[in-house]
């Protein structure tokens, strides 16, 4: 049956949320806070949208064709000032959760439309050929005919992409294609579901020197093994802080480079003034390397970072820098309370999970400042939390969207502690 409802609020996977009478919480897709809809119901928590009877002022028309197709997307309905400031308010709540009241806002930044360098893509062979595309919210691979989010070089490629896997004895049902846009070239790691064969590896190899693309790397569909060289051209070379790295194949990269030089900005602008050349900063979770070169400028940095490729990769770059590269698994084996005590900066940029058994030792070790750069205000929250009962204090954060349309949010977060008091000798 047909009901009219309020809409209260946006809930985190997108979706508009009314307040049903007995307290419970309705999830309509496609609906926005302040919006009067109509829906018909799907189960007790779910409804579809029927009609939007009164519009919220930030409703859009979408600016994509396959929106509500694609999964990639699941706010093109809203205005993008108006995604930035839920956005901020995901973010201002997870640390207001965590303990801090009113967290101040100090920057904010939303990377342009058609700036994202980094995607993963899924491949399907279907009877009339192959898609391409990111997955539908509850289905199959929607084929990425266009796209509003990706770099032009990196949607240009699509076609011919789809041309030589087509023509790949080792897709035989379904695969996946990692695509780095680095200074390079586009840097591609191909997954397939069966094995790779020498004609593959041939058109594999035309195909690159085609398109221009230095590497192409492989590996079976649904596995963690390392990558093997399919095709190379060409040297394959991204620029940190004007320091040449050679990331691995599927290595992370910030999706946008506007957005990783705001992340970068917001964490230097976050270090202790007073550093001093002889001063250590520890960089925990560091890649290949993206913060890590920034940072050396200001002082010696030690990184630790827990993938054995790219930790190699930035290590080969470290020669004539003042980084030192470490491998090192931050779950099984954290550095140390006494090691976090004696750095002057600690900058963490954890995994979606957030910092697990390191922040217990960041929390013991007192370091004076913590920049933390969060991709997730949940783990975010629960990280955040353990600083506030330290007495911390969290001196602003910087918003930063470069994940358009989608519900993802980073943040670089700035905590201070005073120095703990010198105990008085008897
Ligand atoms: C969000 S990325 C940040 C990388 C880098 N700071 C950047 O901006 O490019 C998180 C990094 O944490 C690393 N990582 C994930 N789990 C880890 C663990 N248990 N120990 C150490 N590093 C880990 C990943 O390999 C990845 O490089």
């Amino acid at each position: 049956m047909n009901t009219e409802i309020d809409i209260s609020a946006l809930g985190v996977d997108g979706d508009g949320i009314a307040r049903m009478p007995d307290g419970e919480r309705l999830f309509v897709p496609g609906a926005l806070a302040g919006e009067h809809v109509s829906v018909q119901p799907v189960d007790a928590r779910s409804a579809h949208l029927l009609s939007v009877l009164r519009p919220s002022p930030d409703r859009v028309a979408p600016p994509c064709p396959l929106f509500g197709q694609c999964g990639g997307c699941a706010i093109q309905h809203l205005s993008l000032p108006a995604a930035l400031d839920w956005k901020t308010e995901t973010v201002v709540h997870a640390l207001e959760r965590a303990g801090f009241a009113d967290p101040i806002v100090t920057a904010r930044f939303q990377s342009p439309p058609a700036s994202r360098r980094r995607v993963d893509l899924a491949i399907r062979r279907r009877p009339d050929g192959v898609a391409i595309g990111l997955h539908a919210r509850r289905g199959d691979v929607v084929d990425l005919t266009t796209c509003p989010v990706l770099a032009p070089a990196l949607f240009a490629l699509l076609p011919a992409l789809r041309e030589v896997t087509r023509s790949l004895g080792a897709l035989r049902q379904n695969g996946d294609v990692l695509i780095n846009q680095l200074d390079s070239g586009p840097d591609l790691l191909l997954a397939t579901d069966g094995p790779l064969e020498p004609s593959d590896r041939a058109k594999l190899a035309e195909f690159a020197r085609s398109q221009r693309i230095p590497r192409i790397a492989w590996r079976r569909a649904g596995t963690t093994d390392t990558p093997e060289t399919a095709a190379q051209t060409g040297p394959v070379r991204h620029l940190f802080s004007g320091i040449a790295v050679a990331p691995p194949p599927g290595a992370f990269l910030q999706p946008s480079s506007a957005g990783e030089a705001a992340i970068i900005a917001a964490v230097l602008a976050a270090l202790p003034r007073k550093l001093n050349r002889r001063d250590a900063i520890i960089e925990l979770y560091a890649g290949c390397g993206t913060l890590s070169f920034a940072l050396s400028e200001k002082a010696r940095v030690l990184a630790f970072e827990g993938h054995p490729d790219a930790v190699a990769s930035l290590r080969r770059a470290t020669s004539g820098t003042r980084v030192v590269a470490e491998q090192r698994d931050l779950n099984r084996q954290p550095v140390m309370a006494r090691q976090i005590a004696e750095a002057g900066a600690i900058v963490l940029d954890p995994p979606y999970m957030g910092a697990g058994a390191q922040m217990a030792q960041i929390v013991e070790g007192r370091p004076q400042r913590v920049v933390y750069v969060s991709c997730n205000p949940q783990a975010l929250s629960r990280d955040a939390a353990g600083l506030k009962a330290a007495g911390y204090t969290l001196d602003g954060v910087t918003i930063i969207d470069q994940f358009l349309w989608s519900t993802e949010v980073e943040a670089v977060c700035v905590f201070s502690t005073p120095p703990a008091p010198r105990r008085r000798m008897r």
